[in-house]
């Protein structure tokens, strides 16, 4: 790795393709949920099985991302994300257009297995382009466009109402038109970064080391306290998020559906803006740790607001908007910081293998502890011990945060990675 980097016309050119294939990526991803109606009652599907079209992209990750990650390290971000974006059209082909259940969990595997580590190919892109100026606010806005490609997904019944009339095909069939345009955007990205790559300003595969499983040992500190935030922050953020919160709403809160949707998608679309603007902030204040900490802390906090008093809906929602907005802005950058450039792709490989099983794990003991207690509508005191779960792992992650606060980020420009 040299000390000089590509231009900032470059690095913005290159982070605006790495945002627009991440914006496909993150459509296709979502995609599954607003046809869920529809694959039901047009092609008989259970509940079950429109749940695992979206299981089936966590599983193999729990494995296979690590392996991801290091092929991101020896082959580079632009191939990967080139390589894997090809796989995700593939698989989101696959499910838009195979004629049975089986064909389309098929492609949903398929799609699995190419996005988590298309994922890290694109925070290393960036990582690559920015590392050391503007890097969060980078990761921040690249961030910020997925999370619009995931509100664009939840909005596609109103955008593609003529599509959605017709069926369940024709909406995948336009996320799959989304992933071959998020393909073309890193074919420009790996064309473009052959120049700065050849000129030797970015770090080359060639030049990082082979991987040895030893080496995964060899993480100082800092970065295993921030793998335990990652798995227990993500664990409760996308187990009470993107499963239960709206039955939660419904249950507890009394709202109608409509509402409770409502209410959740918030917490979306303030991460469009307020990811980018936090990571501007820690590039400005060039701390990152307290940052991490302050957000972390916000999710306990509001978890407790919920759960303990009756405090109006928008108090948490705000406080969890404001944490799932902050904790990704600051941690992916502070990842690239305390790891070594070259083993930037296993270090998040190893995160992501801990943060698929956490959040599987969490959405089974929710749901376990939901079913034990008869959590429901007409039992709303049944959802105390999903709560107190989501509170104690959210307290150990903040507790996490603080110890890599007192391990790493102490100092102004806080750790900066061995070469
Ligand atoms: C950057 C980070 N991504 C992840 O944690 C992925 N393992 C999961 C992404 C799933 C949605 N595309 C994030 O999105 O904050």
């Amino acid at each position: 790795m040299t000390d000089k980097l590509p231009s900032r016309s470059t690095a913005w050119l290159i982070g605006a393709l790495v945002a627009m294939a991440l914006f496909g990526n993150y459509y296709v991803y979502d995609s599954i949920g607003p046809v869920a109606d529809l694959l039901q009652s047009q092609r008989g599907f259970s509940d079950s099985q429109v749940g695992l079209l979206n299981a089936i992209y966590s599983l193999p990750n729990v494995v296979l991302i690590l392996v991801g990650g290091v092929l991101v390290d020896r082959f580079g971000a632009a191939r990967m994300t080139l390589w894997t974006a090809l796989v995700c059209l593939a698989g989101a082909t696959l499910t838009a257009f195979s004629p049975n259940f089986f064909g389309m969990a098929t492609g949903r595997l398929l799609f699995g297995i190419g996005a988590e580590t298309f994922n890290i190919a694109t925070l290393a892109a960036i990582a690559d382009y920015f590392g050391g100026r503007s890097l969060a606010f980078a990761m921040g806005l690249a961030l910020g466009v997925g999370r619009l490609g995931s509100a664009s997904a939840d909005m596609s019944p109103t955008w593609f109402a003529s599509a959605y009339a017709q069926g369940w095909q024709p909406p995948l069939a336009i996320a799959a038109g989304i992933a071959a345009a998020s393909l073309a955007a890193s074919l420009l990205y790996w064309w473009l970064d052959r120049g700065p790559r050849a000129a030797g300003l970015l770090p080359t595969g060639k030049t990082a080391e082979k991987f040895v499983w030893r080496d995964l040992l060899h993480f100082g500190r800092a970065y295993w306290y921030l793998l335990a935030l990652c798995v227990l922050w993500y664990s409760v953020i996308l187990a009470f998020r993107s499963t239960f919160s709206i039955k939660y709403f419904q249950h507890v809160h009394g709202l109608d559906l409509a509402t409770a949707g409502e209410m959740n998608s918030y917490v979306f679309l303030a991460a469009v803006f307020a990811t980018p603007a936090f990571g501007w902030l820690c590039d400005r204040l060039q701390r990152y740790a307290p940052f991490l900490a302050f957000g972390a802390l916000l999710l306990p906090i509001a978890l407790g607001v919920l759960a303990l008093t009756h405090w109006s809906l928008w108090v948490s929602t705000a406080l969890i908007g404001i944490s799932f907005s902050l904790v990704p802005a600051v941690m992916w950058p502070m990842a690239s910081r305390i790891v070594a450039p070259s083993r930037f792709g296993t270090a998040i490989g190893l995160m992501w293998v801990a943060q698929n099983a956490g959040i599987s794990g969490a959405n089974f003991a929710a749901g376990w502890l939901n079913d034990q207690a008869g959590a429901s509508a007409a039992n709303p005191a049944g959802y105390a011990p999903m709560m107190e779960f989501f509170g104690i792992a959210s307290l150990l992650g903040c507790v996490c945060a603080l110890m890599l606060w007192l391990t790493a980020g102490r100092r102004r420009h806080e750790v900066k990675a061995p070469a």
